[in-house]
């Protein structure tokens, strides 16, 4: 019966898919010449439908995935979008849809109004299977009354093996998580979860979820996903496509200052002090100190090839009151300049008129030839060469490239650092780090862009009333379908300055976009520099921040939510808790809890939903031959395997001749970048492992990881908590006492 429903919503589906084919088509043939108006009607056209053709083939897979029952005996299908029948009555409910909420939400003991919940499963165009949730008090007696729902389809998609992507959750969301994803759009929610609990992908699911109800404001300014690399960023690029939306723009820190991919090479010295706040101060100061001054006087020859060739002194004290000028513009430094020249050239071209009145009695100039004067002393080339001493012209770039090379002017900037931590900042000319990037967006923003530069022709003209008129026509004949754009948005693409490229690419090369909700992953690795960077591309502070502070690993990372938050919110954001781990089995769980204690005893650990897969074990190789001991225990791993994917977790300083050994096996690949995540095996510290998973897991010598810094017991908790199945710990030494229940082999 479910089939007989579901194969007419494919009926239905086919037959959208058709009518926007068609549509498509149409206007393709339509002339690309013709009035302004016209023209303007078939781009918005060309937009709407392309993006209708996507959504639609988007739902393809498990279209309908549930069905909940009222009091009154009516029925309504829940699925991946909306559908009606040529009369429009409805017969799929599009899951983000507010109608949709009773299926996540309703527990037996709070059904609000369901009384049946069906979850269905299918394979291609078939429903194979289905599971009934019963609710009432008939349907609870005798029944545990558990708080997950469609607990059969949950497990299904939790213990199948892993693909090295993430996939949608759409068909299982549990009732907490639910909340999160329909949580009101405005201010900062942070979503605080132990491992497993689901905290990346509901923060996906919350993205399309705020990009539909929330697109008229949403779909022009965007939804900007920060994740902490781009292995991560590829581990979740296919959530937001399978769930249609294309529109999001996933970025790690490290690529959000425009033209610069930072690199992760930074030392954790280093990555400490550039995440500081005070770095702030620093810049600012380094600015400071590349604006010179005399000791007394400098002296500047103009007019060198002409008869008024003269020598001018310019006094320290004119220089003062030149940079004392461009300070009170409030301009951005590269822009004050003009105002130094001016006070410069006003002040000189006075006493060479004074002068000349004195030497030549009766010649006096009158106020018109000295503002000339002035403008003409302008272009001279002295004068332009005692500005650039005075005050600068700087990119980003060279004011921290001069700050990194100067262990004087590092001296200078940091005087409330100590010598150890100003020694880190000092380096040759190297790749810009992650850590740099929020110092670089410092940078700009007192800089400003350089003049003539294109960054500083992107205000763009104001549109004409008369064009404007004409993008409204075009939008209200559409009417509401039609919101990817608004009037504005329309006219300027027209005119060229804005195209139909995708939001994604025009946001990442203007460093001043401001995002209508930013949403920030694995947030606990953030410093304080990089919010102040992403407090900037979110003027409106609409945010959600998903975390666990368990899994600092960062130099500069957290330790309390309000270190991050306090600054730019005013204290006023909202938390919820995630408390079930959908990953790692309870067996699995019960090992890492001694190792959360030594984290902090206060953090809860999160109950894992299932139990099962292998017990975990732990192994002791021989310390005089850890090679050929590690090559066997992974040989024989991945022999059980059978088809899935592991990691093998090491401290980040391992010898080379132990990843060497390993990375010689069949499957094996060292992690270096996104790639890893195609192999069956890969081989990367606890570090990179963060936000992944893995059917199997096998962690080498955890004393080592303990050891590595500061927050090496954050790393091995993450490095413990990858695995959906199978858990071993290698180790040559005692193991860390820390670590109970597992058994030896
Ligand atoms: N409701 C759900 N239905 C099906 N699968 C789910 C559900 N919730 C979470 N999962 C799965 O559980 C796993 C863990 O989810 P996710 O990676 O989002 O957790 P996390 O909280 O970000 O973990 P960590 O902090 O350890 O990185 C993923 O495979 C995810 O698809």
């Amino acid at each position: 019966m479910e089939n007989a429903y579901v194969t007419g919503l494919y009926r239905r589906l086919d037959a959208q898919r058709e009518l926007a084919a068609t549509r498509l088509r149409e206007v393709h043939l339509l002339e690309s010449g013709g009035t302004y108006q016209s023209r303007l009607e078939r781009d918005a056209l060309e937009v709407h439908h392309t993006r209708r053709l996507a959504e639609l083939h988007a739902a393809e897979y498990g279209l309908c995935f549930g069905r909940i029952e009222g009091a009154d005996g009516e029925r309504q299908y829940i699925g991946r979008i909306a559908l009606a029948d040529e009369d429009h009555e409805p017969l799929l409910t599009d899951w983000r849809a507010s109608a949709a909420e009773p299926f996540y939400r309703a527990t037996p003991a709070a059904p609000g109004g369901v009384v049946g919940r069906r979850h269905l499963r299918s394979k291609g165009r078939s429903v194979v299977d289905f599971d009934d949730d019963a609710f009432g008090v008939d349907a609870l007696e005798g029944r545990d009354s558990s708080e997950l729902s469609g607990e059969t389809a949950l497990l299904a998609s939790l213990t199948a093996a892993r693909t090295g992507r993430m996939g949608d959750i759409v068909a299982t969301i549990q009732a907490e998580q639910d909340r999160v994803i329909r949580s009101e759009l405005g201010g900062v929610l942070v979503v605080q979860g132990g491992p497993g609990t689901g905290k990346t992908v509901v923060a996906l699911h919350r993205a399309a979820y705020l990009l539909y109800t929330h697109r008229n404001r949403l779909a022009k300014s965007g939804v900007l996903v920060i994740g902490p690399n781009t292995t991560f960023l590829r581990y979740i690029d296919a959530v937001l496509p399978a769930l249609g939306e294309s529109e999001v723009v996933l970025s790690s820190i490290g690529t959000l200052y425009p033209g610069v991919t930072g690199t992760d090479t930074e030392t954790p010295e280093a990555a400490a002090v550039k995440g500081d706040l005070r770095m702030v101060r620093v810049v600012a100061a380094a600015l400071d100190g590349l604006r010179q001054l005399p000791e007394e006087s400098w002296t500047v020859t103009v007019g060198r090839r002409s008869p008024y060739r003269e020598e001018l002194e310019v006094s320290r004290a004119l220089c003062e009151r030149a940079q004392a000028a461009a300070q009170r513009t409030g301009e951005p430094h590269n822009a004050a300049r003009a105002a130094l020249v001016e006070r410069i050239t006003s002040e000189l071209a006075l006493r060479i008129a004074r002068d000349r009145a004195a030497r030549d009695q009766g010649s006096k100039m009158d106020l018109g030839e000295v503002a000339d004067l002035a403008d003409a002393l302008v272009e001279e080339p002295d004068l332009q060469a005692l500005a650039d001493r005075l005050w600068p012209l700087l990119s980003p770039e060279q004011l921290l490239t001069a700050l990194f090379g100067s262990a004087e002017l590092l001296a200078r900037a940091m005087p409330d650092f100590s010598a150890a931590e100003r020694a880190a900042l000092l380096r040759e000319q190297g790749p810009w780090t992650t850590a740099d990037v929020p110092l670089l967006d410092e940078a700009a923003e007192l800089l400003g862009p350089l003049p003539g530069s294109s960054a500083s022709h992107r205000t763009e003209a104001a549109l004409d009333a008369r064009e404007l008129e004409f993008a409204k026509l075009v939008l209200d004949d559409f009417g509401v379908g039609l919101v990817e754009m608004d009037a504005e948005m329309l006219a300027r693409q027209y005119r060229g300055e804005e195209s139909l490229r995708p939001l994604a690419e025009r946001a990442a090369e203007d460093r001043t976009w401001a995002f209508g909700h930013v949403i920030v992953d694995e947030a606990q690795e953030l410093s304080a520099m990089d919010w102040r960077l992403l407090a900037r591309r979110c003027p409106g502070r609409s945010m959600t921040i998903v975390g666990d502070l368990a899994q600092t690993g960062a130099p500069a990372g957290l330790s309390s939510w309000g270190e991050a938050l306090d600054e730019y919110t005013a204290g006023r954001w909202r938390t919820v808790e995630l408390t079930v781990n959908y990953r790692t089995p309870a067996e699995i769980m019960r090992v890492t809890e001694g190792v959360l204690r030594a984290v902090d005893p206060a953090l809860p650990a999160p109950s894992a939903v299932r139990s099962g897969g292998t017990r975990p074990w732990s192994l002791r190789i021989p310390a005089d031959d850890r090679a050929a001991a590690l090559r066997a225990a992974v040989e024989a791993e991945v022999t059980a395997l059978d088809g899935g994917r592991m990691a093998v977790i090491h401290a980040p300083s391992w010898p080379a001749e132990l990843v060497d050994a390993l990375a010689g096996l069949d499957g094996v690949t060292v992690h270096d970048g996104p790639s890893a995540l195609d192999s069956p095996v890969v081989l990367m510290t606890a570090a990179q492992s963060k936000g992944l998973e893995f059917d199997a897991v096998l962690v080498v010598e955890p004393a080592e990881i303990l050891a590595a810094h500061s927050r090496g017991v954050n790393d091995l908790y993450v490095a413990l908590t990858r695995a959906t199945r199978s858990l071993g710990v290698l180790h040559s030494g005692d193991l860390p006492a820390m670590l109970q229940g597992l058994d030896p082999r």
